[in-house]
Formats: C-alpha cells, structure tokens, sequence
C-alpha cells in the first residue's frame, strides 16, 4: 500500500507510530511532515477533526494527524486535550498537585487519529484509550507526561516500560489498530 503522510510537530509520536505500524503482517510506510498546525479548542473530536482538516489543506493531498489528551475523572475530563500546555507550565509535580484533595487520581489516555482524503473532506476519526493513574513521576522524561502515568495493573509508568510493552498497551496503540484496518481497506490509488 501507499505510503501516508503523517503531519505533526512531535518527534516521539512520530517514532512510536513507525514502530507500530511497521509491526505485524502488513506494514505501513509513513512519511512526516513537521508543520504547526493550529488546535482549536474543544471536545478531542473537535480539536481532531479541524486540525486534519487544515493539515491537509496545507499538505495539498490525504494526510493524518494525531491529537493526545489526558482526562482526569476528577477534573470531569479536564485538561483533556489543553494537556500540553498544563504539562508545559506546570510540570509532571503540578499535574499531580493538581489532584491534591480529590477521592480519584484516576485518568484515561485518550489518543485521536484523524484521516483526511485531501482538502474539502471531512475527517475520519479512529480512537484508543488506556485507562490509568495519575502518579509522582518514574522513570525517564522521555516523553511528555509518561513519568506520571500508570496504566491499570502494570504497576509501572509508561516512562518506565521498555517500548514494547508501551507500544502493546497504549492510547496509541489502540488507535492505531483502528486506523490500520481502515487504511488497508483503501483502494491502491486512492
Ligand atoms: O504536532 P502535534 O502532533 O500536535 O504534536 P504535539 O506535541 O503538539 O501533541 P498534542 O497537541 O497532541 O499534545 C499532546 C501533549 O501530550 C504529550 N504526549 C502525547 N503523546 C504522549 C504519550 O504517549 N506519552 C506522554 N506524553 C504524550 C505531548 O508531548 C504533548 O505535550
Ligand atoms: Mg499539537
């Protein structure tokens, strides 16, 4: 199949999708394009959907983007997709403190991929979620809020699993799944 072009600014995503569609039976080539697509605010479908848009209009042709949110039950789903600039100000000790006085450091990692045909479409959307909690942080700061995040019954932070295990197990991961399925369903020369 045709390879995919994969617009996004962030070097870790990017390294963690080749790995994973490059797994298994039918592996799929991406090509990147760094380029700063402008996020609107509201629902991670929301936000999807109008950054894929725009991102193909700038790639001239079909694309894909990914969004990231992190969604505390405690905080009814907050800071959702605003997670990026919550870890930038605050830190991984700030997201923590955020939860300060709360029953629940519960979480989901909610990962949003969206296809475009090309400008003028609209979007696809293929989502996964791991649930989780919000912990001090371990391991390597890799990665963005890795350190502070334990899926349920692993006992370890993203930060601390080898990237295999992350790469099983993720918001990503389970995206990805879905997405996968649908791209091999596209005919050769779309
Ligand atoms: O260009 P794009 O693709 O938008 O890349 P970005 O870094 O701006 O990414 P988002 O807008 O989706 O913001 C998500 C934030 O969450 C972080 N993040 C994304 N995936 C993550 C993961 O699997 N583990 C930890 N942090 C992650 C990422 O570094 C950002 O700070
Ligand atoms: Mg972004």
């Amino acid at each position: 199949m045709k390879p995919i072009t994969f617009v996004t600014g962030n070097a870790n995503k990017l390294k963690e999708v080749k790995e994973i569609l490059s797994d298994g039976d039918h592996p799929i080539e991406i090509i990147s394009q760094n380029l700063d697509v402008p996020e609107v605010q509201g629902t991670t479908e929301e936000v999807a959907i109008a950054k894929c848009k725009r991102a193909s209009e700038l790639v001239g042709g079909p694309c894909i983007t990914e969004d990231t949110a992190l969604a505390f039950k405690a905080l009814n789903g907050l800071p959702g997709p605003y997670i990026k600039y919550f870890l930038k100000e605050l830190g991984h000790e700030g997201l923590n403190t955020l939860l300060i006085g709360f029953p629940t450091k519960e979480a989901e990692a909610i990962c949003t991929f969206a296809y475009s045909a090309g400008p003028g479409t609209e979007p696809m959307i293929f989502e996964g979620r791991t649930a989780g909690t919000i912990v001090p942080a371990r391991g390597p700061p890799q990665f963005g809020w890795d350190p502070c995040f334990e899926p349920l019954g692993t006992g370890l932070t993203y930060a601390e699993m080898p990237s295999e295990q992350k790469n099983k197990l993720s918001h990503r991961y389970r995206a990805l799944d879905k997405l996968r399925k649908f791209l091999q369903t596209l005919p050769e020369d779309a």
